[in-house]
């Protein structure tokens, strides 16, 4: 494999996104971390009223009437509700693998598929959601299946699906160290469906592959076929 690809790869994917310290994060103790989760919970709680005052001008813009009983306590919910869908500005994905990377002499192929994913898209602030595949080939190193899953978790923020997958597989890279790492996500986009060209079915496939993936074809089609298979339900 050509590291130095790689690394290429990965330092120019932070250098044009800027947000490094986002995602992909030095090694931080345990009470650094602690510490910092503390300190966003109460940012969050410093930026709602500010939040709630928005939304309420939002319903006042849409010619709504913010005191009848229904609306009450809504631009508090929806403050609260997009902090909820933007909490991956607060977690990165060294924060979730780092404690479950164990020692394991296995290089084949790990997939793990169909793991469910929602995020915002930054053009509309409207969903997308659909699937992610994340394939990887190990470097002496194997980490917790259920940790790749929980990566749904910290994608939860504004962004474009080709970013956002690019960002799962260099996350991975950096904290696993693998010979390869695969991403796709198959994705429907809200802003398509519910408005725009306003097509029901339409899905978005994108893919990211690092190390091994970019060059050996082999590797890459494996991938592919095993995450797109559909499996026969007995
Ligand atoms: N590449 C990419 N495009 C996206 C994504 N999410 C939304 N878009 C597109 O972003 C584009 C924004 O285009 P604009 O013409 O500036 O905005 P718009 O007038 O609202 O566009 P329409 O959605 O076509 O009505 C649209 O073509 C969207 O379909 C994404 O994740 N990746
Ligand atoms: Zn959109």
């Amino acid at each position: 494999m050509n590291t130095h690809r790689v690394n290429d790869i990965v330092e120019e994917f932070h250098c044009n996104n800027g947000f490094s310290d986002l995602i992909i994060d030095t090694k931080k103790s345990a009470v650094h971390r602690k510490h910092e989760t503390s300190r966003k919970e109460d940012e969050d709680q410093s930026r709602l009223p500010a939040l709630e005052a928005a939304y309420t001008n939002i319903l006042l813009h849409l010619g709504e009437d913010t005191h009848r009983a229904g609306l009450l306590r809504t631009p508090l919910r929806a403050a609260k509700a997009i902090q909820f869908l933007t909490k991956g500005y607060h977690e990165t994905i060294d924060d979730i693998l780092n404690n479950a990377i164990f020692d394991e002499d296995h290089d084949e192929m790990v997939i793990v598929k169909d793991i469910d994913m929602f995020s915002l898209c930054e053009h509309h602030l409207v969903p997308f959601f659909g699937k992610v595949h994340i394939g990887y080939i190990p470097n002496k190193k194997v980490v917790g299946l259920s940790k790749l899953v929980d990566i749904w978790r910290i994608i939860l923020f504004l962004s474009v699906q080709e970013r956002l997958t690019k960002q799962i597989a260099v996350g991975i890279y950096e904290a696993l160290q693998p010979k390869g790492v695969a991403v796709v996500i198959e994705a429907a986009h809200m802003c398509m469906v519910m408005r725009g060209v306003q097509k029901m079915n339409s899905r978005t496939v994108t893919s990211a592959m690092l190390g091994v993936y970019l060059e050996d074809l082999k590797s890459r089609e494996e991938f592919l076929t095993l995450s797109q298979r559909t499996e026969q339900k007995p």
